[in-house]
């Protein structure tokens, strides 16, 4: 199957998107893990698919695979690309987008210099709804919790755990450069009381407007940028009373800044993150049936 596509970046966290809006490629997760490879195929973080609306609420929907082929909820970087996309393909010059993802509904604004505004929406703290079993557990004040790491000789590390659509454990760490990304990453990625798994940031508190964050992403590993990461990480931190509302969270490919107004709307405010979204080429694949 011939299939046009985009390499797209915001910050680093890169992504193959394909245009569904006249109708779905009926791609397989086997299909999706091709497109993601950086040997086999394009090579991405994640695949983004740009749909019709699915109903009068909202203009596009847009759907979106990790490297190892598994839908997930949201994507913050991935979002700005979106809405570059579409602008330049001219499938919307409105200089608002509403986008229906699996998770909700996300607000697209453009900014200055290409920089685009996301709506993330509120940030989701019961332990249910992360999904995290919390089972023998007592929730450690500010919305940290205690998790012990399975397979691991006495470990035990706080970290504070919420979703923007999709589930995030956030690690307050020292330094990002000395962080146990490679370490421990994968097997919080994994620990048994994430049912969804989980991403996870390491975050260093800079100042009360500044931040440093590496992610070790579900699905994919370590990225150089995470969207939703860098939501959750500001919002864990605005909550143990480390930040201001709004911070600059520097990644390892990029900047990117998050608001969460919550002394105005409480915690049900949203989270709003903006930052870079660039076209890197287009393409055309010639992918194989792929079970
Ligand atoms: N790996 C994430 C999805 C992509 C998130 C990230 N690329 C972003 O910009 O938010 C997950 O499994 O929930």
């Amino acid at each position: 199957m011939r299939i046009p596509f985009s390499k797209m970046q915001g910050a680093g966290n890169d992504f193959v998107v394909l245009d569904e809006t006249r109708g779905r490629l009926g791609l397989t997760s086997a299909q999706y893990r091709r497109l993601a490879d950086r040997h086999f195929g394009v090579g991405a973080d994640q695949i983004l698919s740009v749909r019709a609306a699915p109903h009068a609420g909202v203009d596009f929907e847009y759907a979106i695979h990790n490297a190892d082929g598994g839908e997930v909820e949201n994507c913050g970087n991935g979002a700005r690309c979106f809405a570059r996309y579409v602008r330049e393909r001219g499938l919307s010059l409105r200089p608002e987008v509403r986008v229906q993802t699996a998770s909700g509904v996300l607000l697209l604004q453009w900014g200055n210099e290409g920089q685009v505004a996301v709506d993330m929406g509120a940030p989701v703290f019961e332990p249910a709804r992360i999904p995290f079993d919390a089972a023998g557990l007592q929730p450690r004040p500010c919305g940290g919790w205690q998790v012990w790491p399975m397979a691991l000789p006495a470990f035990e590390a706080e970290l504070s755990l919420l979703s923007m659509g999709n589930p995030h454990a956030v690690w307050r760490v020292p330094d990002t450069d000395t962080a146990p990304v490679a370490q421990f990453g994968p097997l919080i990625e994994r620990h048994p009381r994430f049912p969804n798994r989980v991403n996870v940031g390491f975050l260093q508190v800079l100042g009360r407007q500044q931040a440093r964050l590496r992610v070790f992403e579900r699905g994919v590993g370590e990225t150089l940028a995470c969207g939703t990461g860098a939501c959750a990480a500001v919002v864990a931190g605005i909550r143990h009373g480390w930040f201001d509302e709004r911070v600059e969270v520097q990644l390892p490919g990029g900047a990117l800044s998050v608001a969460w107004p919550v002394s105005r709307h409480g915690l049900a405010a949203p989270v709003h993150l903006s930052g870079p979204a660039e076209t890197v080429f287009e393409g055309v694949i010639e992918l194989p049936d792929l079970c």
